[in-house]
């Protein structure tokens, strides 16, 4: 699978590096062979240009009669031959069927992945779709534009998938270019047109069916006289007001997670337009901190609060980019799509709420590793003993966690019972990139956005003193719009933890409650 970390992408590229080279091999094989061909070409019509002063002159000489039929009985028969036993065209096919076999290639899920994560970032971030396929993201260029022919596909894998909301304007984005560039005048342009047209009409979008019939008109009004009678009848539905079609039939059902509050609240601490109050961010302090004393041979720590209750902080500085790199490094040959726990069918499943790639790591596996597990305990005073594996993930473009608790519901059967058959007391996240747009982890409800800082550690408590769950945690990684994002999550065991973080008597889990079901 490769549309959910950059590392698959990679490897895209590499396969279309090679067969980009296996048609510039046959173009020039046939380049070659065209070229001698046409010097063949060349000398017989010189010499018709000497026979025209005088035809009568030239087959009176000997040798000129002879050419004539020696070319005419033999030579004529070796181009022919020539064409014949030309194989280039059968050795491109061959090579194309072996790298189909043995190169990466993506799948349909993978288009269906990639076509999706283009509409999730257009919502999270409100992008304009004429703004994405020019190429431009908030006003500044960053790649190259998208032709009429790319809105067109992505428009109709989105129908493909019924995703209509998002089909229109992608429709209608590819019927701008359309009109702005020059197009084939072929017949094979032409009906790909009329296919385009068909969907723009299914859609219900008249207009631009209409205006695409005109340009097809345009070029072959004999030919086509079959859209005279369309035009008439999509004339009419306009004209009756009539407004039938996918676009006008499907709304989003309200019951769907992505059109609740919480959602929404989400999407906007993803685009900053939810932020803390600066009353509770006034309270907010940073401090070196020298850790619990345990192993004070570390230099202080640069921890910043980044909320109180919950306790929500950011430690800056912890890891060197180097070892961000050797970690990346390190997980990139195991890493595999991402699951999640499934609590209806009690597996790990794959789905589209979280879209990314990620391996395990034993601490001792690595000496990074192991420190970036006694800063952990270090910071936070926390028993690492009962931490689990170090899971390292990557997200490509696209790529999200939608919002979630770590800690498991009440409900949650643990089976056997060891230091794993208790709750996730506490997460850390530590980043191991930068992310260039996008990306950040947001608490929907405190509402907080924390950008991905290379090297840096988020850590929070999911649950309060008493155990309960903090319903206030909820977060997400937002989707990243530009970039790669690499971080490598520490979940915690509340067992053996009491005497640091000693239980509350007083269940003090009321205050989370309200945002148990908040919808
Ligand atoms: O990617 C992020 O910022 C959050 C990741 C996360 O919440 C998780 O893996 O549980
Ligand atoms: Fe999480």
């Amino acid at each position: 699978e490769y549309f959910s970390s950059t590392t698959g992408l990679e490897q895209l590229l590499r396969t279309e590096v090679i067969l980009l080279a296996e048609l510039q091999n046959y173009v020039n094989e046939i380049t070659e062979h065209a070229e001698m061909l046409q010097s063949e070409i060349n000398a017989i019509q010189a010499e018709h240009l000497s026979a025209a002063d005088s035809i009568e002159g030239y087959l009176n000489n000997p040798v000129n009669a002879f050419r004539l039929i020696k070319r005419l009985h033999s030579d004529w028969e070796t181009f022919e031959s020539n064409v014949e036993q030309d194989a280039s065209r059968k050795n491109y096919l061959e090579a194309m069927a072996r790298h189909k076999e043995n190169l990466s290639h993506p799948t349909l899920e993978d288009f269906t992945g990639t076509a999706l994560a283009m509409t999730r970032l257009q919502q999270t971030y409100q992008l304009d779709v004429r703004e994405l396929a020019s190429g431009m993201l908030n006003g500044v260029k960053y790649g190259a534009a998208m032709s009429w022919q790319d809105c067109f596909v992505l428009g109709q894998q989105l129908y493909v998938m019924q995703d209509f909301n998002n089909t229109v304007p992608w429709l209608q984005q590819s019927m701008q270019l359309l009109v702005q560039q020059s197009y084939g005048k072929e017949s094979a342009s032409l009906d790909f047109m009329e296919t385009v047209m068909g969907y723009h009409e299914s859609m219900g979008d008249y207009q631009n069916a209409i205006h695409l019939i005109n340009h097809v008109l345009a070029v072959q009004p004999e030919q086509r006289l079959h859209l005279l009678e369309t035009r008439a009848h999509l004339e009419q539905l306009i004209s009756d007001g009539v407004k039938r079609g996918l676009m006008h039939e499907v709304a989003r059902s309200p019951d769907d997670y992505h059109s609740s509050n919480e959602y929404h609240m989400y999407q906007q601490v993803c685009r900053e337009e939810l932020k803390p109050e600066p009353a509770t961010q006034r309270k907010l302090r940073c401090r070196l901190h020298r850790g619990n004393g345990l192993r004070s041979s570390y230099q202080p720590y640069r921890l910043e609060e980044l909320h109180l209750d919950p306790y929500v902080i950011q430690v800056h500085d912890i890891i060197s980019a180097e070892e961000t790199i050797v970690l990346q490094q390190l997980a990139r040959p195991e890493l595999q799509r991402s699951m999640v726990y499934s609590l209806s069918n009690s597996e790990h499943i794959s789905t589209n709420f979280r879209i990314s790639q990620g391996t395990f790591f034993e601490y001792h596996e690595h000496p990074i590793m192991q420190r970036m597990s006694q800063h952990l305990e270090n910071i936070s005073g926390l028993d690492m003993r009962s931490a689990e594996q170090l899971q390292v993930a990557n997200y490509g473009i696209g790529g999200h966690y939608e919002p979630h608790m770590d800690s498991f519901s009440e409900n949650h059967n643990y089976g056997i019972n060891t230091y794993m058959s208790t709750n996730r007391v506490a997460t850390g996240i530590y980043y191991l990139s930068n992310v260039e747009a996008g990306g950040g982890t947001a608490f929907p409800f405190l509402p907080l956005l924390v950008e991905p800082e290379r090297g840096s550690l988020l850590f929070w408590y999911n649950l309060h003193r008493s155990g309960d769950l903090d319903y206030r945690t909820k977060h997400a990684g937002c989707p990243v719009l530009m970039g790669s994002k690499w971080i490598a999550n520490v979940w915690i065991r509340l067992s053996n933890q009491d005497h640091i973080r000693p239980c509350d008597l007083q269940r003090d889990h009321e205050i989370s409650l309200p945002y148990k079901d908040f919808k």
